[in-house]
């Protein structure tokens, strides 16, 4: 039976490493990984049929039957991480990695920080929910983090054409599943832990605990906003170089006063002992706190002070309080809210500003937390004036279940509709605006898609609308 070191050393000079008995080709290490519906285990045969030289798994009776092509691994996930890394970077990691994790503001802060460190002189990389981008190159994402391999894959590629700095979302999905496995984060950043995914996670404690891995176990450093109790105990807990940030006095990156302006925000940031006026091109208080994250993160790369006016040239990322400009001069905003904390940070933030009314378009995703649906519903009650209550990607759950669970958080006296075509309802929407008002279609921001029952239909908020106001003028 062959160790593990000569496997790995197979894997360095060459040896293809597969974890999807699908895409097994002669000669290939087959990783079998227990996953969240089948356990890999049961694709071996498969795998041994189409020629894997090597089988690692952890099921002892299947590697019984494997004989000497087996080979036993207590973490298979860990596993392929290890292997993948000596396959795509056989001599070490040289790229810089900074991971983002958090509940919102991954894509976002990866936003910045590209923007932030392109100024500077880098080359840089992003994977992220929206898309996955170096210089020369740019590919649509179907993963906020890919598969171990794809990342490991991405990584290479991004490498070997000259990338020295990668800035990444790490999702609670992809700490859990270990796609990380075997990369060295330069930096951690921490944004925040509000209610989601606990379709996925026990509980918060659960979801915290998937979080807290990218700084027990990959970051040398962490950039942690400092007002939840989340941040905080990363923050106590971490013993490497830290740094938190928000908007309490006690962080060592705050923010000093601001202003919200329909289209930009002026505000003074406290940097340790050194202050800075910005005025930046985008809306949303909480955008603040997303720029301090990559301030933090600036700073430990030790360029924020030459290059800290970046970030009043600094777009916000496609779908995040995004402005739709338009002749009728409509007031409509296309944000990726798909949580309670996010519907209520973007609400708050809207009526902050001098309007008149506000009306949410908004739906929640099928097959995805459904806890979280009439919390929405309440935070979009708390500040909107109305609400149209709409599909989101209903994915594999009927439509009128999932907005039944919505409407159960809005109180008696708040008004609204429901309409499941969700053209027609913001459609309704964009009738409803007089002087002033604005017109929020959250939940899909970037997406160009609505998946219902496994299948992606055309859909982007943004050309709905454009189409709507065109209809509406012949
Ligand atoms: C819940 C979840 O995260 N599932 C991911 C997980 O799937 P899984 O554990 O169910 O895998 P599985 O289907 O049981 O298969 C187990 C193993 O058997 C292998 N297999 C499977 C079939 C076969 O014929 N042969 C074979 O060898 C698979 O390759 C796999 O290695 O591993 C798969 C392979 O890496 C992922 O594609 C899949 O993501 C699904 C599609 C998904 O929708 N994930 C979402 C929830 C997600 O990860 N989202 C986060 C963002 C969340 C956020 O908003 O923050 C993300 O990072 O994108
Ligand atoms: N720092 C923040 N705090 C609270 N809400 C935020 C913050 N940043 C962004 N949001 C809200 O969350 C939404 C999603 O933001 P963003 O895409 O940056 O987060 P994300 O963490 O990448 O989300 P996902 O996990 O879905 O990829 C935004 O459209 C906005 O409504
Ligand atoms: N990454 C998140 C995105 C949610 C976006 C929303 N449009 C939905 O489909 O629920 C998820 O997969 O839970
Ligand atoms: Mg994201």
């Amino acid at each position: 039976m062959v160790s593990w070191p000569e496997i790995i050393n197979l894997a360095k000079n060459g040896k293809r490493v597969v974890a999807d008995s699908r895409k097994v080709k002669k000669g290939d290490i087959f990783v079998a990984i227990p996953g969240v519906r089948i356990d890999g285990s049961v694709f071996v045969l498969e795998a041994l049929e189409k020629g894997a030289s090597y089988i690692v798994s952890k099921n002892k009776k299947v590697l019984k039957r494997v004989g000497s092509k087996g080979i036993y691994h207590p973490n298979p996930s860990l596993a392929l991480g290890e292997l993948a890394k000596a396959y795509y970077f056989p001599r070490g990691q040289k790229l810089k990695l900074i991971g983002i994790t958090g509940t919102n503001g991954k894509t976002t802060v990866c936003f910045f920080l590209e923007h932030l460190l392109k100024k500077a002189g880098f080359k840089v990389g992003i994977i992220g929910t929206v898309l996955v981008r170096w210089p020369g190159q740019e590919q649509k994402s179907f993963m906020t983090t890919p598969d171990c391999l794809t990342l490991y894959q991405l990584l290479a590629e991004m490498e070997k054409t000259g990338v020295e700095i990668v800035c990444m979302e790490v999702s609670s999905h992809a700490l859990s599943q270990a796609r990380i496995a075997g990369l060295e984060f330069e930096i951690g950043v921490f944004t925040n832990l509000t209610q989601d995914h606990l379709d996925y996670h026990k509980d918060m404690q659960d979801y915290f605990k998937a979080k807290s891995k990218l700084f027990q176990q990959y970051a040398k450093k962490a950039v942690l906003y400092g007002d939840c109790k989340w941040g905080k105990e990363i923050l106590t807990q971490f013993s490497g170089e830290k740094l938190s940030y928000g908007f309490h006095h006690s962080n060592d990156f705050k923010v000093l006063n601001y202003k919200l302006f329909p289209e930009k925000i002026k505000a003074t940031f406290q940097l340790r002992d050194k202050n800075i006026a910005l005025e930046l091109p985008f809306i949303g208080k909480y955008n603040l706190l997303n720029v301090l994250a990559a301030m933090g993160v600036g700073e430990f790369l030790g360029i924020l002070k030459e290059n800290i006016y970046a970030f009043e040239s600094c777009p916000p990322p496609p779908g995040r309080m995004e402005l739709v400009n338009n002749e009728q001069g409509l007031g409509v905003i296309i944000d990726y809210a798909h949580t309670p904390d996010a519907l209520e940070n973007v609400c708050k933030s809207l009526k902050e500003l001098p309007i008149n009314k506000l009306v949410v378009v908004f739906g929640c995703g099928g097959d995805r937390d459904k806890i979280k649906r009439p919390l929405m519903a309440k935070a979009v009650s708390r500040w909107a004036d109305f609400a149209i209550v709409t599909t989101d990607n209903p994915r594999f759950e009927a439509p009128e279940e999932i907005i039944k669970d919505i409407i159960k958080g809005f109180s008696s006296e708040f008004k609204y509709l429901v309409e499941m075509d969700r053209k027609i309802a913001i459609s309704k929407g964009l009738n409803m605006l007089g002087k002033q008002d604005i017109l929020l279609i959250a939940g899909k921001g970037h997406e160009d898609y609505q998946e219902i029952c496994g299948v992606k239909y055309p859909f982007s908020d943004k050309e709905v609308v454009f189409k709507i106001l065109e209809e509406n003028n012949n």
